[in-house]
């Protein structure tokens, strides 16, 4: 039914000349790419990768240092891309080409007021030192022998930054290297031991061999141009981009202190007085902002349930319905989760949208939908999520995932003339009608709102009772 996930131990790494062949073909008769595209596309997948290990806030000033061919344009297009990221980059290009895809590029980033500093410059003092992150796009794929001036000397500098890092104060600028890391043997590596040892390296269309020896904190690949007759033409068989992403990590997963992963959250205050009398009217806004924030999935909850043990267990379901009664989501009635509700209809349900710092508590007794709600539902349900509910005795133990498959196909077979599938008798809804409502959003040093609804009656009138809690 479903593909086996990638396994980074089966991806290609090219030869030079490999290399070569796959860009001359890109650029050839079909698929007719020209260079403009493919250096446009490439820098923005480096610019992306940066983005995704190294944010912009702690990052802030990166160094493009750019070579005289297409790497150091792809070094121009990133520098432009974090310019627009928010990064506040400075370019090093002291060879300049001057096809117009060039010079081009250098007018956009000093129309973006992107400064350009010269080598001496860089050579001159402690000028390297004021950047937190050196993009390396000096030589790429056609990099041969050593070094010539002046990037021998730009090469040593950087090589150094990254030698010395760990006898310097922690502050030196991290290294990223975009396809190469200049001064390495494109097939063998650093041979010559004078080559920079970059922090991240972000290989472009497809690893060079020379990437099997990269050993540091993060390998991305980026340049996601690549069609399926390119790839059948040199066998290459390379990892998929998730979703939109314009790269993906091909490396090991990065080494994280667990105890140091922490977010410092920064929203607008809420206030009690801007806050909806009615909560349920708060959350319906705050659910329309995190469907405008583009968050996947904002009906997904944690509905926490407890049987008559006292004993409380979690799981995630989605919100399928939300009005003036309640909460409505749709599940087995013989699965745990239902057996705990029959036991004790108290529960709460819970939301946490990422991106907006936000989190809504609601706690409250749960009832079935009427049967009729239930079929409503299951009949708007696509055909396979149908058959998976007769199929799946939820919470059941089962032998293997062949059982599944299995019954799904005499299911699929059962149905095949099109007929509607009848919801099973033990498939359907329940709604939660709340008693307690927090909406919770996230502030800098823990200091956090917690608006509180409990409902209140005042003068004859119902209502809700807004109080603050201490984060
Ligand atoms: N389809 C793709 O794979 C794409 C790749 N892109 C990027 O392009 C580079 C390869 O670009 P290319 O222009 O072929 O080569 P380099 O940028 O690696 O370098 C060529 C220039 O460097 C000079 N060079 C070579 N060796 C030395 C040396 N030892 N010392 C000093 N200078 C050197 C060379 O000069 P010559 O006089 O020797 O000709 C060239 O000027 C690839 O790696 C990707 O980053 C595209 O952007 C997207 C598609
Ligand atoms: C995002 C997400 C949404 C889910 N939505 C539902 C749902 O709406 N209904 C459901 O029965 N299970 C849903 N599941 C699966 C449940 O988390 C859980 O595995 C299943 O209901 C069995 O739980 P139980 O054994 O505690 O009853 C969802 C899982 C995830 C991760
Ligand atoms: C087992 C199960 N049932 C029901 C649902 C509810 O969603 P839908 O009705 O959209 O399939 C989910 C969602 O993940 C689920 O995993
Ligand atoms: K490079």
């Amino acid at each position: 039914m479903t593909g086996r996930a990638f396994s980074s131990d089966s991806i290609s790494y090219l030869t030079q000349r490999e290399a070569a062949e796959v860009d001359e073909m890109l650029m050839g008769p079909a698929p007719g790419f020209s260079v403009d595209q493919l250096m446009e596309l490439a820098g923005l997948s480096v610019a992306s990768a940066v983005a995704e290990v190294y944010a912009p806030a702690e990052f802030n000033r990166v160094l493009a240092i750019c070579g005289p061919g297409n790497n150091g344009g792809d070094g121009l297009v990133a520098a432009r891309h974090l310019r627009h990221f928010g990064y506040a980059p400075a370019v090093c290009y002291p060879k300049r080409a001057q096809k117009p895809l060039f010079t081009g590029l250098v007018t956009q980033l000093e129309s973006l007021s992107v400064p350009f500093v010269s080598v001496e410059d860089l050579l001159g003092g402690e000028l390297l030192n004021g950047f937190d992150l050196v993009l390396d796009a000096m030589f790429g794929f056609s990099f041969c022998g050593a070094p010539r001036a002046p990037f021998d000397e730009l090469v040593r500098l950087v090589a150094c930054l990254s030698r010395d890092k760990a006898e310097r104060d922690g502050k030196s600028p991290v290294v990223v290297a975009v396809d190469v890391p200049s001064g390495w043997d494109v097939e063998e590596g650093d041979v010559s031991g004078e080559g920079i040892k970059p922090d991240m390296l972000v290989s472009l269309t497809a690893p060079k061999l020379c990437a099997k020896r990269f050993s540091g904190a993060h390998h991305f690949l980026g340049g996601r141009f690549v069609p399926p007759a390119v790839a059948e033409k040199f066998n290459l068989c390379l990892p998929p981009y998730p979703g939109s992403a314009m790269c993906v990590r091909i490396g090991k997963a990065p080494q994280v202190d667990i105890s140091a992963l922490r977010v410092n959250y920064v929203s607008p205050e809420l206030l009690e007085e801007d806050v909806e009398p009615d909560p349920m009217d708060q959350f319906r806004k705050w659910f329309d902002d995190a469907l405008a924030a583009g968050i996947r999935e904002p009906n997904a909850m944690a509905l926490s349930t407890s049987g008559k043990d006292g004993k409380p267990s979690s799981r995630m379901v989605l919100l399928k319905g939300v009005d003036q009664d309640g909460f409505v989501w749709y599940t087995n009635y013989e699965s745990r989760k239902a057996r705990e509700i029959s036991e004790n209809p108290n529960a709460a349900i819970m939301f946490f949208w990422d991106s907006l710092n936000r989190q809504v508590r609601v706690e409250g007794a749960v009832e079935k939908v009427s049967k009729e709600e239930s079929e409503q539902y299951f009949y708007s349900r696509p055909r396979g999520s149908q058959i998976g509910a007769l199929v799946s005795k939820q919470s059941s133990v089962i032998p293997g995932r062949h059982v599944l498959a299995q019954l799904y196909k005499q299911l699929e077979e059962k149905f095949s003339d099109g007929s509607g599938i009848p919801k099973p008798g033990n498939w359907g809804g329940y709604r939660l009608k709340p008693r307690l409502y927090e909406f919770w959003q996230g502030q800098p040093s823990r200091l956090h709102d917690r608006l509180q609804y409990t409902p209140d009656e005042t003068e004859g009138k119902k209502g809700w009772r807004v109080v603050r809690l201490a984060p």
